[in-house]
């Protein structure tokens, strides 16, 4: 199973270290920041002040693999109001919402929809969090609903409480899903490029044959 079990990053300087930049959005006061905190001190701590932004780094070890983090914990602001990097910067997505909150679910639509507009892809790395978890009794999006819009985005679907001590471990393991993602996607284009381009020196090849360029190899004759 993936660990994290890395400690906040002082750079250490290590070049095999494999960068992954994450970004944190979600409608205001839904946790994003009490997510980020759980993560990198395992600590909740109440009250937080109202997030203009802040960037986190990280260092842990995760599938055997030296991953360097950086984390984007944003403001809560509608999605029009956005600096482009919000979408362009990181290479994985975390959506939070509450599910003692409708309108926070509603807005994860239109934050992802913006997300896409500005990479002007639809393919996008991230998972979906439904926040605050320990408030069952303000319950107002269920699983089901929240497993439903996971889909529908794409994503993987995590439900979760940054104020419950017991959920440490969920919560490193969705970051750590986070960068499975990115992984995934970056070897599908990696072998994608690896492809592309030994096709293009094989046609380069077959070229230089064609205009005489290089004489074909001649099979010894004894
Ligand atoms: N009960 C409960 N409260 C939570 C949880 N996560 C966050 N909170 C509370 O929700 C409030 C907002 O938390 P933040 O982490 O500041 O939310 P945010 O999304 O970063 O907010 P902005 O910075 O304004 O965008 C705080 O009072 C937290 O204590 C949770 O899992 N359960």
């Amino acid at each position: 199973m993936m660990t994290a079990n890395g400690t906040k990053s002082r750079s250490t300087g290590s070049d095999s270290c494999v960068q992954c930049k994450v970004v944190i959005l979600g409608a205001a006061g839904v946790g994003k920041t009490a997510l980020t905190v759980r993560f990198l001190t395992k600590r909740f701590i109440g009250e937080y002040c109202p997030t203009l932004e802040s960037i986190y780094k990280y260092q842990a070890q995760m599938d055997d693999e030296d991953v360097r983090m950086e984390i984007l914990d944003t403001a809560g602001q509608s999605p029009g109001n956005w600096k482009d990097g919000y979408a362009m910067w990181p290479d994985c997505f975390m959506f939070v919402y509450s599910i003692t909150d409708r309108t926070t679910f509603e807005e994860i639509i239109s934050i992802k929809r913006q997300v896409e507009n500005m990479r002007k892809s639809t393919t996008i790395n991230g998972v979906l969090v439904g926040n605050k978890l320990d408030l069952l009794h303000d319950r107002q999006i269920s699983f089901l609903e929240g497993s439903e819009l996971a889909d529908q985005i794409g994503c993987r679907f995590y439900e979760v409480s940054a104020a419950d001590w017991t959920q440490v471990t969920v919560i490193s393991d969705l970051f750590c899903d986070l960068y499975r993602e990115y992984r995934k996607s970056r070897y599908v284009r990696d072998s994608r490029q690896r492809k592309t381009s030994s096709s293009v020196r094989f046609k380069q090849a077959i070229q230089k044959v064609i205009s005489g360029k290089t004489a074909p190899r001649r099979t010894p004759t004894l």
